[in-house]
């Protein structure tokens, strides 16, 4: 169940006049979502994604549109949002903001070998690259400011042993972001939740990274960690799987090579990014927000991923 707002071809038939697409023939609601209302659209121009908005406002869309427009005219593989006789990419529909994107090819990719690790570490390179010229700025709202105001909220719901990891975690995590070498880390626009399941293949063809409402501006290299501690993992144990590790960094650093700085901040990032999941993760579990997040994913997790970074040092970046 993941149409929020019902919407019928009628619906859409005088809307879309607004786009040049064509006319609606078709209009399938996507039942996988857990966020928004998302229909796959057949216009006489094509295949779309129609996405209405359940909870971002008009005025938080932006950010993350004008992303995916400034990266799709770059040759990034991203969804395309379509702009409409005015030039917006955002419009109303049933009175909610709404989008139409292009529909990509394929699916997910769940159990990844090296040959789609590498796929993606080259894409987010050039994502990271095709950003820098991006002129909206948006924190990343899930980064070190969230943690510190979520972790009271969540510390009465843990035992101990858990509460003394998080608290002493974040401490660690806002130290560093103090130190030098954390100052000296590239900065731009990042998905930040590059997880399996927001990524398309046509078997191993990479055909587009999508779902950017956890996207803002952070370091390139808090996204790679995200993205490894996700796609280059044992997910029963979250150990590091070397190979995929290897594909993944070395097909990144061919496309940008990670900085001296970076190989200092390595190890403290996959912490940082198995924090904010493990973070987020008890939050939608112990203080679960209406009509969303319909099965809390599980947090221990990205705890267990925590532990186990803490413990063993990962690959090297290069
Ligand atoms: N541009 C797209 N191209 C192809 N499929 C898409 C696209 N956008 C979304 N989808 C499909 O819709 C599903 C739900 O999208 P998602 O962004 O995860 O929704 P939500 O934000 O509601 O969780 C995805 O798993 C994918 O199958
Ligand atoms: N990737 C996050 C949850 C965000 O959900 P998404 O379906 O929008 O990627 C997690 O696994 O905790």
């Amino acid at each position: 169940m993941a149409v929020f707002t019902p919407v019928s071809l009628e619906d859409v038939t005088q809307w879309i006049t607004q786009f040049p697409l064509g006319q609606a023939l078709e209009l399938k609601g996507i039942s996988s979502g857990i966020e928004n209302s998302n229909f796959f659209l057949t216009t006489e121009r094509g295949e779309y994604v129609l996405t209405i908005f359940e909870n971002l406002s008009f005025e938080q869309l932006p950010f993350y549109l004008n992303l995916m427009r400034h990266l799709a005219d770059r040759g990034v593989l991203v969804p395309a949002p379509i702009a409409n006789d005015k030039g917006e990419l955002i419009t109303a529909l049933h009175g909610k903001p709404a989008s139409i994107v292009t529909k990509l090819e394929g699916s997910s990719q769940m159990s990844p070998q090296p040959v789609h690790c590498a796929e993606v570490g080259a894409m987010l390179a050039k994502m990271h690259l095709a950003g820098l010229d991006y002129k909206l700025q948006q924190p990343n709202l899930r980064g070190l400011d969230w943690w510190h105001e979520t972790t009271p909220l969540v510390l009465p719901y843990i035992p101990e042993d858990k509460a003394q990891l998080l608290k002493s975690e974040v401490h660690y995590q806002e130290t560093f972001a103090a130190c030098d070498h954390y100052k000296q880390l590239q900065v731009g626009p990042v998905h930040a939740d590059l997880f399996r399941n927001n990524v398309m293949f046509d078997g191993e063809r990479l055909t587009g990274f999508f779902d950017f409402y956890f996207a803002g501006c952070d370091t390139w290299l808090f996204d790679v960690a995200v993205t490894v501690n996700d796609w280059c993992i044992n997910l029963d144990t979250g150990v590091l799987d070397e190979a995929r590790v290897r594909a993944m960094l070395d097909a990144y650093h061919a496309v940008r090579p990670f900085t001296e700085a970076e190989t200092h901040a390595w190890q403290t990032m996959l912490r940082a990014g198995a924090l904010r999941f493990w973070l987020s993760r008890l939050y939608d579990f112990y203080r679960p927000r209406e009509a969303e997040m319909l099965t809390p994913h599980d947090p221990t997790h990205f705890e267990r991923i925590l532990r186990e970074r803490i413990a063993t040092p990962a690959p090297e970046l290069f």
